[in-house]
């Protein structure tokens, strides 16, 4: 080892953002879990700097992000971001005022939702155990139905009108599903279905599915299918074992990603990842969940799904085996019991934050420091 080796070690710089709700208590955990796990490692460094932007930030200074916010965001290599939703604040006022308008100037295009049965959990299937529903959801995350393009006329009169346009462009399109059918070649069953809704939305839709089918042609091994909408729901209740990636606009997606998530079995272990896949900015990794003001300040969030969220954003910065390792730790902590009662459990937040960090240690019991 050289005397310098310590000061050597790959530093990543990461952006918090807990905002909301339960954000805070969630972003906490994830931060201390992946403090321990780089400590533990000892093979790379982690730094984190806090963002206070909030629902408060909003109602004190009339905005979510102050100026300049964007450009300071970007000197580093990931956000990890909370919730963002408040009970006296319109929601449509938090979520473009906070998510989107980091989301879409950072053309973070690509939002991936993994879920599946973690180990020692339990599905409200009654057929479906650990392995027999292991998806990965691709949401388009720049136009769509969020694409902002709509309006209001006449306000407050019996004839108001109200318009909110669903934006499909070839180029956005086309960018997603490729990268869909990547993540698709990546795994190992190698199988995609393309959700649509092609039979009544008869514009965009159609070119959607149009544009999957060019697409596919570069990936002549991946199995591709198409199901709409409505059929994918019974689908994924029914047949779970049956799917594997799954591409979807952003609105369909947002619907499909909770059912999955309560389908595995709470939707407070799944992770999400805005993904610029250029990686000219700065992607975001946060949990599916909102802000859940019904359990806020109680300390019964499931921290899962910001654990996972966490393992996502390693892996994309390069750390795999740190990756796999936190989820292993998470899957073992799960399956000695000790998890929040959306998961049939007892625990708090902060006894599930212990376990893990106590797993992650034990897992490096007996195994060399990685030198640099
Ligand atoms: N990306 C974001 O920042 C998102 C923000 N929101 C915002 O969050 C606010 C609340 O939205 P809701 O529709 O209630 O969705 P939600 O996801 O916050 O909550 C739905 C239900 O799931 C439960 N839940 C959520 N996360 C949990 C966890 N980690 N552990 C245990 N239980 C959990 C909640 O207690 C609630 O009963 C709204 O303002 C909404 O706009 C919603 C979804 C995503
Ligand atoms: C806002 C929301 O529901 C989501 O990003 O999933
Ligand atoms: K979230
Ligand atoms: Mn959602």
């Amino acid at each position: 080892m050289s005397p310098h080796a310590v000061s050597e070690l790959k530093t990543y710089s990461i952006a918090n953002i807990p905002a909301d709700g339960i954000g805070p208590e969630v972003i906490s955990a994830g931060v201390e879990v992946l403090k321990c796990l780089s400590e533990a490692s000892g093979s790379y460094k982690i730094e984190f700097e806090d963002y206070d932007w909030s629902s408060e930030t909003y109602k004190q200074t009339g905005s979510y992000i102050p100026e300049g916010g964007l450009d300071s965001l970007k000197k580093h290599d990931a956000i990890f971001f909370g919730a963002v939703g408040a009970p006296d604040v319109p929601d449509h006022l938090s979520l473009w005022g906070l998510r989107l308008a980091i989301c879409q100037p950072f053309q973070q295009y690509a939002n991936v939702r993994p879920t599946k049965i973690l180990r020692g959990t339990t599905s409200p299937l009654r057929n479906a155990k650990t392995g027999d529903l292991d998806w990965v959801i691709i949401r388009e995350n720049s136009e769509g139905e969020y694409a902002g393009q709509g309006g209001r006329s006449h306000r407050g009169l019996p004839w108001e009108t109200a318009t909110e346009v669903s934006i499909f462009t070839r180029h956005c399109v086309e960018r997603l599903i490729r990268f869909a059918f990547e993540t698709a070649q990546k795994r190992p069953r190698k199988h995609i279905t393309v959700v649509t809704k092609s039979n009544a939305q008869r514009n965009g839709m159609v070119m959607w599915d149009e544009v999957a089918g060019i697409v596919a042609k570069d990936f002549p091994d991946v199995k591709v299918e198409k199901m709409l909408v409505d059929a994918m729901t019974c689908r994924m209740v029914l047949q779970p074992n049956s799917l594997d990636t799954i591409v979807a606009t952003n609105l369909h997606a947002d619907i499909l990603s909770d059912l999955a998530a309560a389908l595995a079995g709470s939707i407070g272990i799944a992770p999400t990842s805005n993904l610029d896949p250029t990686r000219e900015h700065p992607s975001m990794f946060e949990p599916i969940h909102g802000s859940a003001f019904d359990i806020t300040g109680k300390g019964v969030a499931n921290p899962v799904g910001t654990f996972w969220t966490a393992a996502e954003m390693l892996r994309w910065l390069g750390e795999e085996e740190a990756a796999d390792r936190l989820l292993e730790c998470v899957e073992n902590v799960c399956e000695s019991k000790v998890v929040t009662r959306d998961l049939g459990g007892t625990a708090g937040t902060k006894e599930v934050t212990a376990a893990v960090c106590e797993e992650i240690k034990k897992s490096y019991v007996g195994k060399k420091v990685v030198e640099s």
